[in-house]
């Protein structure tokens, strides 16, 4: 294969693939495919197929300077960051091109804790050790802004203790935390991570959305095997569909897998267009049932999210990803700032807070059947009692945060002694003011959709890693933990057909 330089050979057109197999397929080449295809290439040959455009030499992605343009700059079919609306009428993004969501996102990297890994039954060492391999690759420790500055002191001075100064992990207080934005402001999405691997190991397809799963059904009875997918150009039309196959060893027991790492509404989405999920929602769209697991697709959630806006009116500053934390209240609350663009030359400045781990749950379910199209989404924000009570609780913390002593000082207006509100027009605030932190997971669970290895119930040779299998949020932000599940699991992979 010809690669570029340490990179591995990356190509838009489908024909070059179309036909061919490969030991293992992932699908989705963003925050977890990247790192996943990297490690099964230290032995395979993979396929690594991504609906968007590659990262490189494109400044909305690569440069600080630009963060959060991706956001305001979006289309139906094409651009970076794919927007959509959830039921609850909240605007959120999704990531489309190579590296996924952490190529639109914050770039805030953060451990899960230990007792997240513990609870996950991770291997703890195996998990330190992923943690290193991504580290060493995709994170920096930041340079703090003015602005990042004093919202550390305005954390502080709300009682957020005590102070961890710089650290990766998981710890109550107000810390400094990792981002993938380097010295000079150059963004490392996961993409970066594909140069650890084998790069004459794997192909890159990109610009290219896959549609289903190709199975086989074996000849004793009902149970399914992947055996490759159908895809298509992103912009191209739905009725050109190509396939490519996984390898069928003749003298190995183990065959490779189909892997779904096209994230928390994509691998949903490709499971109910390839026949497994609701037998009756899958009869709505006249897509012939593979596999009824009525999982596919439940348990969504996303972190209820509160933002005050700090500043009196948009600026022309530069935008500013978050570098510090607060984690509060025994691990409930993380709120961090930013200086977020609303236009090309206008920003504001956001404190935001999300509730770290919500009660409530939501539903995915197609809206078409047209895989570059957004499924419909419903995350239930705040539905539950639970939920609300622990609003009201951030929005007082929240308010103690903006309107500190060196926020009010650093933005020159004068601290506000008198905070807000009654619990009931804390309450009424919530309800009508709930957003996304963007870090919603869920629809492939494990234990409900995926077992312990990750592997579907049902089928063989399909599995999924990425953002929709936590049955529960890592509680921090979850790129880091993501990006570590690729590497974990690609080890775990390697390992046990190592054994067979
Ligand atoms: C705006 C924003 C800000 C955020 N800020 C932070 C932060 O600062 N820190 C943090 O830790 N987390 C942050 N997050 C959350 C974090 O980025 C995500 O949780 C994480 O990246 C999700 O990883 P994933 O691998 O599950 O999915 P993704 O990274 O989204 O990868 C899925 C990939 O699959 C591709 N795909 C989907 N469907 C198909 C298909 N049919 N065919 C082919 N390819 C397909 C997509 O294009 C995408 O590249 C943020 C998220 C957003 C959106």
């Amino acid at each position: 294969l010809r690669t570029q330089g340490g990179f591995p050979y990356m190509t838009s057109d489908v024909n070059e693939v179309s036909g061919k197999s490969f030991d293992y397929i992932v699908v989705g080449g963003g925050t977890t495919g990247c790192p996943l295809a990297a490690t099964l290439s230290e032995e395979f040959s993979v396929l690594l197929v991504e609906r968007g455009s590659s990262p490189y030499g494109n400044p909305l992605v690569t440069d600080k300077r630009y963060y959060g343009f991706s956001l305001i700059q979006t289309d139906e079919f094409s651009s970076v960051a794919q927007s959509f609306i959830s039921k609850d009428g909240v605007q959120n993004h999704r990531g489309r091109v190579l590296g996924g969501s952490s190529a639109i996102n914050g770039g805030f990297y953060s451990r899960a804790s230990e007792d997240f890994v513990k609870r996950a039954g991770w291997n703890e060492e195996l998990v330190k050790e992923a943690y290193g391999w991504v580290e060493s690759k995709v994170v920096f420790a930041p340079e703090l802004t003015p602005w990042q500055t004093v919202v550390e002191f305005g954390l502080l001075e709300a009682g957020i203790l005590p102070y961890n100064g710089y650290s990766l992990e998981h710890i109550e207080g107000t810390k400094v935390g990792g981002t993938v934005f380097d010295q000079c402001g150059k963004r490392h999405t996961s993409a970066d991570l594909l140069e650890k691997g084998n790069p004459k190991n794997i192909i890159v397809l990109l610009n290219t959305t896959v549609k289903n799963i190709i199975f086989n059904t074996n000849g004793k009875g009902n149970e399914s095997r992947a055996r490759g997918i159908r895809f298509i150009k992103s912009d191209g039309s739905s009725d050109h569909i190509h396939e490519a196959y996984l390898n069928q060893p003749k003298n190995s027991p183990k065959q490779g897998d189909v892997i779904l790492s096209a994230g928390a509404l994509g691998s949903p989405q490709i499971l109910l267009l390839s026949g497994i999920g609701p037998h009756d929602h899958l009869k709505d769209f006249n897509i012939p049932i593979r596999l009824d697991l009525k999982e596919v697709g439940q348990g969504m959630q996303d972190n209820p999210c509160i933002a005050l806006l700090v500043d009196s009116m948009p600026q022309n500053r530069l935008p500013e990803p978050p570098e510090v934390v607060g984690i509060a209240d025994n691990f409930r609350f993380i709120i961090q700032a930013g200086v977020l663009p609303i236009s090309f030359n206008a920003s504001r400045m956001p404190i935001a807070a999300k509730i770290a781990f919500p009660a409530s749950r939501g539903k995915l379910e197609l809206d078409s059947t047209d895989p570059r199209k957004n499924p419909s989404v419903k995350f239930n924000y705040l539905a539950k009692e639970k939920d609300l009570d622990e609003c009201i609780k951030m929005v007082q913390l929240l308010e103690k945060v903006s309107k500190s002593q060196s926020v009010s000082t650093f933005l020159g207006v004068k601290p506000q002694e008198k905070l807000m509100s009654t619990e009931d027009e804390l309450r009424k605030l919530c309800k009508n003011n709930v957003r996304t932190f963007y870090h919603y997971y869920g629809g492939c669970a494990v234990g409900s959709v995926v077992d312990d290895n990750y592997s579907l119930y049902g089928v063989q040779g399909l599995r999924v890693i990425d953002g929709s299998t936590f049955q529960v949020s890592p509680g921090t932000n979850p790129m880091a933990t993501l990006m570590m599940l690729g590497r974990y699991q690609g080890i775990k992979i390697l390992k046990e057909r190592k054994k067979l």
